[in-house]
């Protein structure tokens, strides 16, 4: 039945039926002729307003319980025909009417799957929607001739608008971009649906124990098209952990890439506490970081990796999140089987390893195995309180030939040791993975100090001079050669001795008598003067900074904790007075031009 003239036509199919009277007055009233199918037209005709069935153009009636309505080429083709010659032609040929407004919701498919308990595929499979998306993809295809209206909410303006003569073009691009961002969420919800049923079992999605913390259930993580990178071999993990691990884990792929060495992290809250490559260990570094009395040690360089990414500060590894380069064999199990961790990532276990790992916390010790050849896309968003934030990943590469060849001070330098640019690598990869503001100090392949995630660089600095210099104190032989009471364990141990190394042992009280019952013999603190001394032993160290140092204190600071070598972007307006302070205090001060704030 084609349309008197040039009427314009409507075609009205919308399952929320809110505001559809006032609207399909307002068309009428505009001379618009109304097309609707089968719960809308009646509805409108119940008001005693004027509508044909869709059926009245498709010659076909609505059929198979309504999974098919509106799908006929009179509809679509009506929809999407321009204004040009072949394409009227098309239409006189089939007696077609060009459709001008299309006024579309879909079947509640997000709330039926929200709201219905234990609700089955079948039933779930039925509000998928097809017509009226179609529908709407038509219409907002051809916006340039076609108004569509997918929300309730719009339909006053819109008359508004149409009252005063035409729909402008840009109403309909902004009519046609809700549309399309409506069918989009529409699919994604689908999708979530089917994910969960067919690939919730850690396939594609898993769920989580929980959110950040405990009361931020449900938790999930997912991917779309394609598979989960890891495995869960072993426990369930909740969302920090991942945060960690998926942290973690590009760290040492990165720093095992860049020095060809393996690689180890320790994790707590989305920062390493340590990381380190398996530069072999001495007999005292053994001792310092409680592994000598592994068999094998030395000859596993993951061990030995691990061993020194743990033993940087063993206080805040305390329940860390590991993440390993390499396959892990039994002398690397055997070291985490004994420390209190949270769980692991790495791209293999040896069987023996895989053993050891999968007994401890009673069985609940969280295993990951990462597919190392894993890359993800260029391009990462997330939300932050319902924002969409999108950015290109920082896949900015570190290495020991590329990132320090701008020397600046001395201005006779020679080049730079081995060993330092090693050292320089370890920092500079460690910070691009640490929540800023952060500087890290390390030396022989290790961290041996981080500031994380301070909001003035100097604190960040402090920190981690700080921690370097508490690191450097273990090696004092009043803390190598403590006697300690028979049963005392491992954490216990290692808060005894960083209060002994960071000068903090209590003068009296109780905290004084727990103190005590560490040892056998309580060792005497450091004197003043002592600490002095062994840390200006401290030396070659190299020190990495996320951004650039806006005072010369920071070098002042970097200096005290024996920094030779000093890495960091430039651009700060005191770029010369820090420079020429490092020259003066015989530090070696390199661009290292890559900002790595990281968030
Ligand atoms: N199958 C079809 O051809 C079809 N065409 C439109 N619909 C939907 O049917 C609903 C409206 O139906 P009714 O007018 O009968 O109440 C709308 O949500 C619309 O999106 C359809 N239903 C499902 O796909």
């Amino acid at each position: 039945m084609a349309s008197e003239g040039s009427q314009k036509i409507a075609i009205l199919s919308v399952y929320d039926k809110t505001g559809l009277l006032d609207l399909a007055k307002g068309l009428i009233k505009n001379n618009i002729r109304l097309l609707a199918s089968g719960g809308t037209a009646k509805l409108i005709r119940e008001a005693n307003f004027p509508v044909d069935d869709v059926s009245a153009i498709t010659k076909a009636p609505e059929m198979l319980s309504g999974r098919v309505k509106t799908l006929h080429p009179a509809v679509h083709a009506g929809i999407l025909a321009r204004d040009i010659a072949s394409d009227e032609k098309d239409l006189a040929e089939q007696n077609i009417n060009k459709v001008d407004y299309v006024i579309c919701n879909l079947y509640p498919f997000k709330e039926t799957v929200s709201k219905t308990i234990n609700l089955t595929i079948p039933e779930a499979v039925e509000q998928i929607d097809i017509g009226g998306v179609t529908l709407i993809r038509a219409a907002a295809k051809n916006h340039t001739r076609v108004t569509i209206l997918s929300d309730p909410e719009d339909y006053h303006d819109f008359l508004a608008e149409l009252d005063k003569g035409e729909v402008t073009e840009k109403s309909r691009q902004l009519y046609a971009l809700k549309a399309f961002e409506h069918t989009a969420d529409y699919d994604a919800a689908i999708s979530d649906f089917f994910r969960k049923k067919y690939a919730g079992d850690g396939l594609q999605q898993i769920s989580l124990r929980y959110g950040t913390n405990p009361h931020q259930k449900p938790a999930a993580a997912f991917m779309r098209e394609d598979k989960l990178p890891f495995k869960v071999l072993c426990g369930a993990p909740g969302f920090v952990n991942l945060l960690d691990a998926l942290n973690a884990w590009p760290l040492v792929k990165e720093l095992s890439e860049a020095l060809q060495y393996p690689a180890a992290a320790s994790f707590k809250h989305v920062s390493p506490a340590g990381a380190a490559i398996g530069v072999a260990l001495n007999e005292v570094e053994r001792k310092v970081y409680m592994v000598d009395d592994i068999e094998g040690i030395e000859n596993s360089g993951l061990a030995q990796a691990y061993a020194r990414a743990r033993g940087a500060d063993r206080m805040s590894s305390f329940g860390d999140m590991i993440a390993l380069s390499h396959e892990v064999d039994l002398p690397t199990a055997k070291i985490i089987s004994r420390e209190v961790s949270d769980g692991i990532i790495a791209p293999g276990y040896s069987k023996e390893a895989l053993d050891i790992l999968s007994k401890k916390k009673g069985g609940k010790y969280l295993v990951l195995q990462m597919d190392k050849d894993y890359e993800p896309p260029a391009t990462e968003s997330r939300t932050v309180f319902g924002v969409n934030l999108t950015q290109h990943r920082n896949d900015a590469k570190i290495s020991p030939s590329d990132s320090f060849r701008s020397i600046l001070v001395p201005v006779d330098s020679p080049p730079l040791p081995e060993s330092a640019l090693r050292d320089m690598t370890v920092a500079t990869i460690a910070l691009k993975f640490t929540q800023s503001n952060s500087v890290c100090y390390a030396l022989n392949g290790q961290i041996i100090g981080l500031g994380a995630g301070q909001q003035s660089r100097i604190h960040c600095t402090r920190l981690a001079g700080d921690k370097a210099d508490g690191w450097w104190m273990r090696f004092h032989e009043r803390a190598l050669n403590i006697s300690w009471k028979k049963g005392v364990k491992r954490p216990d141990k290692s808060n005894a001795i960083d209060m002994l190394c960071s000068g903090t042992v209590p003068d009296s009280g109780v905290e004084r008598e727990e103190y005590e019952k560490n040892f056998e013999t309580v060792p005497p603190p450091f004197t003043q003067q002592e600490r002095k001394a062994w840390l200006q032993r401290l030396s070659e160290v190299a020190c990495s900074s996320d951004a650039f140092f806006p005072f010369i204190d920071n070098v002042f600071r970097a200096s005290r904790s024996g920094v030779k070598y000093i890495a960091s972007p430039v651009g700060s307006q005191n770029d010369q007075a820090v420079f020429s302070t490092a020259d003066k205090l015989g530090i070696t001060f390199v661009e290292q031009n890559i900002r790595l704030f990281h968030h």
